[in-house]
């Protein structure tokens, strides 16, 4: 079973003005609310991609009921520790450009946290785990540990997409993937990179340091695939991006699903970039039907 696990979920607002006025009144030509955060983005596409999940974190207060009502009326499943405090809302202004204000996210209490944590003690061998998103600040900078401790005691697989701290301190436990954008990567090392050679060399230090897998996304430029043995340049298919909001956590659900289904890293690679071009071709995330359209279209070489 693949699980899901989401800190700091969100409902996402997404508003689009025709010509943002700061300091003015300004009113929404349209409008959107979809159950958000990470990792309720990776379940929801692993839903379409006929993965079977279950979607893990907490939700809070009528935010919180709000995305539990969602994901109930579209059979996802899930097991959220249910909180005192509401879940954060996440404005996504689209004004020709899009502007993104994300919220800290409800206090998550001791208690709160121990039933997180006691949900990942039933988990089994073969289980995979993807920690995605950031953690409310009440949490403290160390749950993301806790949490892989969990995976580990089990021997169950995890995927991580944070960054920073929490992703550096992840790689000595041996995540399945790691999924840096390019500037994420350059960030993580303190860096600029200018070219594909050098995004590789700091690619290969995360496989060096614990990844198994490292994918590094490249929003239109295409993506790239290191692993042990080989590393591997994907094209993305060409369309018209409408948004790009969760189209890295369509990746890692397209990545992940189909190397739990399959096995076969290059497959899964090409679902990969098929879903995140899904998600950003598209108002809301990936359906089954455009990831399917855009799969042939990928093109993977070998680069080494
Ligand atoms: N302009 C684009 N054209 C085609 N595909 C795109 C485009 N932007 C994103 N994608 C697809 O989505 C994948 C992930 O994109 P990106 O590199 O923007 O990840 P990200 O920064 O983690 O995304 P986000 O944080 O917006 O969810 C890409 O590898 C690609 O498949
Ligand atoms: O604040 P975080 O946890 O880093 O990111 C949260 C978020 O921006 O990520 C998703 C897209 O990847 C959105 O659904 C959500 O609003």
């Amino acid at each position: 079973m693949i699980y899901t696990v989401t800190l700091n979920p969100s409902i996402d607002y997404i508003v689009e003005v025709e010509d943002l006025k700061l300091g003015d009144l300004n009113r929404m030509k349209r409008d959107l609310k979809l159950p958000g955060g990470k990792g309720i983005n990776v379940s929801r596409v692993l839903d379409q991609l006929g993965v079977e999940n279950t979607a893990l974190g907490f939700l809070g207060g009528f935010t919180g009921r709000y995305i539990a009502d969602k994901l109930r009326e579209d059979s996802i499943q899930s097991d959220f520790v249910f909180v005192a405090d509401d879940t954060r809302i996440n404005i996504k202004l689209k004004h020709g450009d899009e502007t993104e204000i994300n919220g800290l996210g409800p206090v998550i209490r001791d208690e709160e946290a121990q039933q997180l944590l006691d949900k990942l003690s039933h988990l089994q061998e073969n289980d995979i785990v993807i920690l995605s998103g950031s953690a409310p600040p009440s949490l403290g900078g160390d749950f993301y540990q806790k949490l892989i401790e969990a995976c580990g005691q089990s021997g169950a697989e995890f995927v991580i997409d944070t960054t920073g701290k929490a992703l550096m301190n992840a790689l000595v436990h041996k995540p399945l993937v790691v999924k840096p954008n390019h500037h994420e990567l350059a960030e993580l090392y303190g860096v600029t990179i200018n070219s594909i050679e050098e995004i590789v060399t700091y690619g290969r230090k995360l496989l060096e340091e614990g990844a198994k897998h490292v994918l590094i996304s490249m929003a239109g430029e295409g993506a790239l695939l290191i692993t042990q043995n080989n590393v591997y340049r994907a094209t993305v298919p060409s369309g018209t991006v409408k948004n790009s909001v969760g189209a890295g956590d369509s990746m890692i659900a397209g990545f992940v699903g189909t190397l739990f289904l399959t096995g076969d890293p290059i497959e899964a690679f090409r679902a990969g970039v098929a879903s995140g071009s899904a998600t950003a071709f598209s108002d809301d995330l990936a359906t089954k039907e455009e990831i399917e359209r855009l799969r042939p279209q990928v093109e993977i070489v070998p680069l080494s």
